[in-house]
């Protein structure tokens, strides 16, 4: 850990260090880079601790719990009308709790000291959302009070683009649930994934992102006293949002500062130690949050580290010495041939100034917001933010569209495909005389315009021949119906194999097939009519082209009858 090495630098050191608290006994005592492939749970903060009474229950066992709210309840502290969740598809009637009911689980996404959130498909909408359910159930009527206090700090952050948006917010037997908007990731899980510092425009985003997040926040004279990688949220769009209002604290309220909680020790202002709770000292923790970021450096609970970050230095090591440039100029494989790994950038000097700004030891020298957004670097950064986001949003509302239409193509396709082929069928089957169950018909009706068409028109054409030694006098059987002989002569039947015909006589399907051969030893010589052109079976001449083509294939028996064909086969061999 380089100390700076000048005079002014030694005074700074010399300072009364600020009293730190007992926990930050074990912190490490030098900076290091974040590890990678680390469990989600390793950087979540210790529990705060219970500030209310022992538990009603515990008192008065037999006490009746009032508010542990067997039903399901909606909780608002906007709107007193919107008292029963509203779904149209929870039946109290069933015993499955509100989420059950209405929500599918897809996954769990993280865990906080407060609660657990996972992503949710939404029956009644079938959008998806993430619900955070407080872990531990109330355990009286104040801790019920103090969980509910999150929606209605939540509900006064209101809506911005770059706050997480709350959805609705229930409680239902001593558990509290809040749905919200569901986001890609946290900030802390994307970095820990990428495991290196992220590029200056990411980071100059995020800067701008947050920035404005926090001054709506701070706008309403709220103050979130929470920012840390872990509360911003990534949208699928890319924007950065502030999340987890718990610890929000309303300066104008009732009770002001006096129940304001600090959050996490590496991010938190050093005045909060003092009890003094200002703007700036969320100011702070998002300065230490793109430090984290920026540098991929692993922050201080406490320590010697903790106190010269509260002191104003910056760890040359990683500010100067951001990162290797193998992260940032090229890929990795190149970064291994030339050894980049001694090669450092530095962080811009534009952000440093930025970042020094906001952790000014002293919170009333500290930037704000205001002055923060007004900087030439930072209004660069926000045009620059407008355009890739605007960019962004208009590729994404082509690929929608294009998607819409697709899906708009591929319905009336769907609704057309059908009455389409029957018109085809029509046009080229006149059947006045058809029976009811016509098979071309039907073969038409169950298929598509692929090649499984003609197969299919092809497999359900089941003529039933029986073997007789007089052709003129047998009657044909199609279906369990019989057709009289009389109906060789009927153009419908002649025109029906023709058109048969004109699907690609091969690779039926095996169930086709198993039929066909089922009926095959009845039918000696059903396979060599069926394969006959249109023409040729009109004329009765035999086509030579369709016949080296499969026409004489043994092998392959195929399953259309005409019975004009077998006429004049035996007039030929009578001849003969
Ligand atoms: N809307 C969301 N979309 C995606 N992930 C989310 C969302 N809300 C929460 N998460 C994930 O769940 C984790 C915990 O959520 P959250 O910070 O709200 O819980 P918490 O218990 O209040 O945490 P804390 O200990 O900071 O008070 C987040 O760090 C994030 O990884
Ligand atoms: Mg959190
Ligand atoms: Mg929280």
């Amino acid at each position: 850990m380089p100390v700076p090495d000048d005079e002014m630098s030694q005074v700074l050191m010399t300072r009364t260090p600020i009293p730190v608290p007992t926990h930050f006994s074990q912190a490490e005592q030098s900076f290091s880079h974040k590890k990678r492939g680390r469990a989600l749970c390793y950087s979540l903060p210790p529990r705060p601790p219970v500030k209310n009474i022992p538990p009603v229950s515990r008192i008065f066992p037999n006490k009746q719990r009032s508010w542990s709210q067997p039903r399901p309840q909606s909780v608002s502290f906007q709107s007193p009308q919107h008292k029963q969740p509203i779904s149209r598809l929870y039946d109290h009637s069933k015993e499955e709790t509100f989420y059950k009911q209405c929500f599918q689980t897809l996954c769990k996404l993280g865990r906080g000291s407060f609660g657990e959130v996972y992503k949710v498909r939404s029956r009644e909408d079938g959008c998806v959302y993430a619900v955070k359910r407080s872990v531990s159930p109330f355990r009286g009527e104040s801790d019920r009070l103090r969980k509910l206090q999150e929606v209605r700090k939540h509900e006064r952050v209101g809506e911005h683009p770059n706050c997480l948006r709350l959805v609705r917010a229930w409680e239902e037997k001593r558990v509290l649930y809040l749905q919200t908007e569901l986001c890609s990731s946290s900030l802390q899980q994307y970095s820990e994934e990428r495991g290196e510092p992220l590029p200056a425009q990411e980071v100059w985003s995020i800067t701008c992102d947050l920035l404005r997040g926090l001054k709506h926040l701070h706008d309403r004279n709220l103050l979130h006293l929470d920012i840390k990688p872990a509360n911003v949220f990534i949208s699928y769009t890319g924007v950065y949002k502030l999340g987890d209002f718990g610890l929000v604290v309303e300066l104008d309220g009732a009770e002001g500062s006096a129940e304001a909680q600090e959050g996490d020790p590496r991010y938190m202002a050093p005045e909060l130690l003092d009890g003094v709770f200002t703007k700036a000292a969320d100011v702070f923790s998002l300065g230490m949050t793109l430090l984290e970021v920026a540098c991929n450096m692993e922050l201080p609970k406490g320590g010697e580290g903790w106190q010269q970050l509260r002191q104003g230095h910056l760890p040359t090591e990683f500010t100067s010495g951001r990162c290797p440039v193998r992260y940032v100029l090229c890929p990795s494989w190149v970064s291994r041939v030339l050894d980049f790994h001694s090669l450092y950038l530095e962080l811009p000097p534009d952000f440093l100034k930025v970042l020094s700004g906001m952790l000014e030891p002293d919170y009333r020298c500290r930037a704000n917001v205001d002055w923060l957004l007004s900087l030439p670097a930072i209004q660069r950064a926000q045009r620059w933010r407008r355009v890739t986001l605007t960019t962004r949003g208009i590729v994404t509302k082509i690929l929608y569209i294009f998607q819409c239409l697709l899906w708009f193509m591929t319905i009336m396709f769907c609704a057309l495909r059908r009455p389409v082929l029957r018109l085809l069928g029509r046009k080229s089957v006149s059947a006045p005389n058809s029976p009811p169950s016509s098979p071309f018909q039907n073969c038409v009706l169950e298929s598509s315009f692929s090649s499984d068409w003609e197969e299919e028109s092809l497999g359900d054409d089941v003529f039933e021949v029986p073997p007789s030694p007089l052709g003129y006098t047998r009657n044909i059987t199609y279906r369990g119906q019989e057709f009289p002989l009389s109906i060789r002569h009927s153009p419908d039947l002649l025109s029906r194999p023709s058109l048969g015909s004109t699907s690609t006589p091969r690779n039926l399907s095996p169930d086709c097939n198993l039929r066909q051969r089922s009926v095959l030893p009845l039918t000696p010589n059903v396979s060599r009519i069926s394969q006959e052109s249109p023409c040729s079976v009109k004329s009765g001449i035999l086509d030579s082209s369709s016949s080296s083509s499969g026409f004489v294939d043994a092998e392959a028996p195929r399953s259309s009858f005409l019975p004009r064909n077998l006429l004049t086969m035996f007039d030929e061999a009578s001849e003969q």
